[in-house]
């Protein structure tokens, strides 16, 4: 049986710094994510959002602070027990676009399969449901350099799908995509959140889109880097100085941004 793991804290960070060794990006992020919710790590360019989901994902070590998976210290694991644990799905282009649908999802499989990657019954399950939860079926032998931007992101998110780690993180699912197929991928994040008790993470600039569909939201500012829920941060006033505002004004009413003419 699985474990629940909507109740407890399955990923959390405390009074985290991150960045390179001559280049602290930023400082005093803290955060506690339960299994079952969306979180979106907003803010600015370069204020450090791929920084701190690589450092979450232990591809670089944190400059102090520390990170907790299940409460344990995240530099605990094996790279092998993390690869159970956290699914990382980046942007950057597939090293090899020559493969087909089925054989990129089913690559998510690699953390359990033995050392010539055999696929066991259930490892073919596993990826036989990830490719019908991302509607991939119908295209599974379609090659990945034939697929559309949006087909590409849902084939590596059903790679993560089908390595069924708690947690998920992913750094800009939806850049590329137009509104339509945003939403598509945020509706999906979030219904793959609750409906598996998996905690999911991403950044985005769609701020917007954020409030109205995640659980909770990480705001990255170079301060105190609020978190919590959308409503919360709304009400603390925390998206109105991310834009200069004399180019951007922050409606708390309609939560949407508006440009100053
Ligand atoms: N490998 C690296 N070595 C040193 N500095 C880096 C490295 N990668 C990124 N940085 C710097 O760290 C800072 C944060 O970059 P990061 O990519 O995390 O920001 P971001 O919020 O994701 O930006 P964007 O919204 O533009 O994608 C930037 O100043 C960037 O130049």
């Amino acid at each position: 049986m699985k474990e629940d793991t909507s109740r407890h804290t399955v990923l959390s960070a405390t009074d985290l710094a991150i960045g390179y060794k001559k280049n602290k990006v930023a400082r005093h992020i803290n955060f506690a994510l339960n299994g079952g919710e969306l979180t979106a790590i907003v803010g600015i360019n370069g204020i450090g959002k791929s920084t701190l989901l690589r450092t979450m994902a232990h591809m670089q070590p944190p400059l102090s602070g520390s990170i907790e998976v299940d409460r344990k210290p995240l530099d605990t694991y094996t790279p092998q027990k993390l690869s159970s644990k956290i699914s990382m799905v980046l942007t950057e282009p597939l090293a090899s676009k020559n493969l087909s649908v089925a054989e990129l999802v089913a690559l998510g499989r690699q953390p359990y399969t033995n050392w010539i990657g055999t696929l066991t019954e259930d490892d073919r399950q596993k990826t036989e449901e990830a490719l019908a939860a991302l509607g991939l079926a119908s295209i599974r032998k379609k090659k990945c350099y034939e697929l559309s931007d949006g087909q590409l992101q849902r084939a590596m998110i059903a790679r993560a799908l089908a390595q069924d780690t708690a947690i998920i993180l992913l750094d800009e699912p939806t850049t590329h995509l137009d509104l339509y197929h945003k939403v598509q991928i945020l509706k999906l994040l979030k219904s793959i959140a609750h409906e598996t008790q998996k905690t999911v993470v991403f950044t985005t600039h769609e701020i917007e889109m954020a409030i109205q569909l995640c659980d909770k939201m990480l705001l990255l500012n170079g301060t105190d880097n609020p978190f919590g829920q959308p409503c919360q941060l709304i009400e603390q006033g925390a998206f109105e100085a991310i834009f200069p505002d004399d180019t951007v004004t922050f409606d708390g009413e309609t939560g949407t941004f508006r440009i100053k003419k």
